[in-house]
């Protein structure tokens, strides 16, 4: 899997070239099935990406698009916990990407987390529409992701069962550490067949982690991230990366 670490010097130059490589990835995408389909973290992924693609909404074919989450709290829409919430209130609500090109997770199913994971796996069995039985899962334009202090990306956290999950899309938890505790999350077979997967850490709070992740190579969430087919990037910014001393760090002339 071709991995690439980038390094910022601020959040503003990291979001201007996250838009650039959106764009690029979008135009490919487009090229071939006429849609671009990207699952979401939430955290602070959102206003990260917000602040690149607002600052030049006109760039993007947003009717091609299509927003899955690659997690999300079972709460309602509009609760403070809701990733879905997060999103709209960043960027979703100032773009013209069609309504039904949204998917939230199913808000009648909040309560009942296993039928709301099964929900969301026919969400996304109806846009991905795969074919064949060779073809066992969805194939991502882009999955961006985020990284907790503890390592955990999607809702997939340390030692927890789920990190073994082979089959499902979707599976979901009832004791995630971080609060709310009942959630959803794509598995890693879905994110590792992405066509790109996109990390977005930020700030000296994730030195520690991402040492742990790049530098020593430790088997935490974040780091078992390895797409098949697809293409790893890391967008950092230099107070994330200050702590790194065994990691091949790309330095990009800024946007
Ligand atoms: O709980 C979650 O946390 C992670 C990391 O969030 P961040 O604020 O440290 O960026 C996020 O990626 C995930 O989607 C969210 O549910």
């Amino acid at each position: 899997m071709p991995r690439t670490v980038y390094a910022f010097p601020s959040t503003e130059t990291l979001a201007a070239n996250l838009r650039d490589q959106l764009l690029r990835a979008q135009d490919e995408a487009l090229a071939k099935h006429d849609r671009f389909t990207v699952a979401l973290s939430g955290g602070s992924l959102p206003q990260t990406l917000a602040q690149g693609l607002l600052a030049h909404p006109e760039s993007f074919q947003w009717d091609k698009w299509h927003i899955f989450y690659a997690d999300e709290r079972c709460v309602p829409l509009d609760h403070a916990d809701s990733n879905h919430r997060l999103a709209r209130e960043a960027f979703l609500d100032r773009v013209p990407i069609p309504t039904s090109q949204i998917h939230p997770i199913n808000p009648d199913l909040v309560d009942q987390p296993a039928a709301a994971a099964e929900d969301y796996q026919h969400q996304l069995m109806r846009v991905f529409a795969l074919k064949g039985a060779a073809v066992r899962f969805p194939v991502f334009d882009v999955i961006l992701l985020g990284m907790g202090p503890d390592g955990h990306t999607c809702s997939l956290f340390p030692n927890h069962p789920l990190l073994d999950e082979d089959e499902k899309w979707v599976s979901y938890l009832t004791d995630s550490p971080k609060p709310p505790p009942t959630r959803i999350t794509l598995t890693y077979p879905v994110v590792n067949h992405a066509h790109t997967v996109i990390f977005v850490a930020t700030g000296a709070s994730k030195q520690p982690v991402l040492e742990r992740i790049l530098d020593r190579n430790e088997p935490l969430p974040a780091g078992r991230v390895n797409p098949i087919h697809g293409h790893l990037y890391w967008y950092l910014d230099d107070a994330a990366t200050a702590t790194l001393t065994q990691t091949t760090i790309d330095r990009p002339s800024v946007i």
